[in-house]
């Protein structure tokens, strides 16, 4: 991993353009948040303080803080032709692709008219996502037309409270706070830049982020948390662990939930989450997910000189607060929308359309052969 080659394909080690949004592996700071460290941020302030930093431009006072959590709270229920499409969709519909179909169904029935709505439209998805995801859930699930709005101040609690019917715990709820808040912003990552090239056509706020949710979709991106739980989960124990993983090295198998495109030797979400884990894994009195997981870990280094990223201890995380895995991935669509719509209001704040040009690699240039003369 040391001597990567940077360049070349894709894009790897160009600039793109610029963001005062974050930085990522950028050296004495393994990543921030307009100028705060996602630690000091998942130690010391809410989630709903993270995204008002994001979209805003400085954390909130508090009582900026309570209008804002207040005005999310008064956005959470969904127009009734938005819960007619849910219920349309099928149970074995992938998860993201209802939060895409939502997405965009919300921009048809409540669309930008013009950029000075840009702020609303993003509070509005911050408000609804949890909603869409959970109510079709239920709804496809068990049959059951949730009430979307509950009177949790906090974004993952209210996750929690539609998914499971009741209010979370204290730790289950800070535990989602700190989740989202490191979910929430990453610089010029796949997603990110799907959501800024549609924006530099000056599409609406509707079209970036549907199709940022479909760049996240992919187990390279976003899709990595599901899948490392599906790996972990046929674990029985640390040596079983060690055995599976050495399998699919030999195999040359990638190992979902290790490695990136810029850090080089950790990603400095994953100690934080990786914590929450542990202290999830001894509340619940099974810590097995979590030990096969830390074993995963060590193998990896020791063998690849790869490190989890932060997706890999998610995955216990979240499976630990009884969270269905096919719902992981959109947890990262609830929280990463932050990131989207600052993105998408700070291209439109300085844009030109993205256009790179390519290296064409084709036959030379020849004449077309007449239809009948082809064989
Ligand atoms: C929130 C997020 O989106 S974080 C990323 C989530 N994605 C994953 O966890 C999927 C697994 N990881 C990967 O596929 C990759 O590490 C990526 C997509 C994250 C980064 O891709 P790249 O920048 O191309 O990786 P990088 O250049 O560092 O890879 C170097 C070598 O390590 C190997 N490698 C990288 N990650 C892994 C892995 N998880 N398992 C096995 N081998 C790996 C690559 O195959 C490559 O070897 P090669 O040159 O012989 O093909
Ligand atoms: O930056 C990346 O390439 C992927 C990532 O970790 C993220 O989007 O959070």
């Amino acid at each position: 991993m040391t001597d990567k080659k940077l360049g070349g394909a894709g894009l790897r080690g160009q600039s793109a353009g610029e963001t005062a949004l974050s930085t990522v592996g950028k050296s004495g700071s393994g990543l921030t948040y307009r100028g705060y460290d996602v630690k000091d941020l998942a130690e010391n302030t809410g989630f709903e303080e993270v995204a008002y930093l994001i979209l805003h431009g400085e954390l909130p006072t508090k009582t900026q803080l309570a209008d804002y959590q207040s005005q999310l709270k008064k956005m959470r229920g969904l127009p009734q032709a938005l819960k007619e499409v849910l219920e349309r969709i099928p149970a074995n519909a992938h998860p993201m692709d209802v939060m895409r179909t939502g997405c965009s169904m919300l921009g048809n029935l409540e669309p930008e008219n013009n950029f000075g709505e840009q702020l609303h439209v993003a509070d509005r998805l911050l408000a609804a996502f949890p909603s869409i995801i959970c109510y079709w859930y239920r709804f496809s699930h068990d049959g059951v037309r949730i009430n979307t709005e509950t009177d949790d101040d906090e974004i993952g609690a209210h996750f929690l409270h539609l998914l499971h019917g009741k209010t979370p715990s204290p730790l289950h709820a800070k535990v989602m706070s700190v989740s989202l808040i490191l979910y929430a912003e990453h610089e010029f990552n796949a997603s990110t830049f799907t959501a800024r090239v549609c924006a530099s056509t000056l599409s609406d706020m509707f079209s970036c982020i549907t199709g940022a949710i479909g760049s996240l979709r992919g187990p390279l991106h976003g899709g990595a948390n599901e899948a490392a739980m599906e790996l972990i989960q046929e674990m029985r124990n640390e040596a079983h662990a060690q055995e599976v993983l050495l399998g699919k090295l030999e195999r040359k198998e990638k190992i979902m939930g290790f490695g990136h495109a810029i850090y080089r030797e950790s990603d400095p979400r994953n100690a934080i989450i990786k914590s929450w884990s542990e202290k999830l894994a001894s509340e619940t009195g099974d810590d097995r997910l979590y030990r096969v997981s830390v074993a995963c870990e060590a193998l990896m280094w020791q063998e690849k000189k790869l490190f989890c990223n932060a997706d890999f201890f998610h995955a216990s995380a979240y499976h630990y607060m009884g969270i269905p895995t096919k719902l992981f991935t959109p947890i990262f669509v609830c929280s990463r929308l932050t990131g989207w719509a600052a993105h998408v209001m700070e291209q439109r704040a300085n844009n030109r359309i993205i256009r790179p040009s390519a290296d064409y690699v084709g036959v030379e240039l020849r004449p077309v052969t007449p239809l009948s003369q082809r064989k």
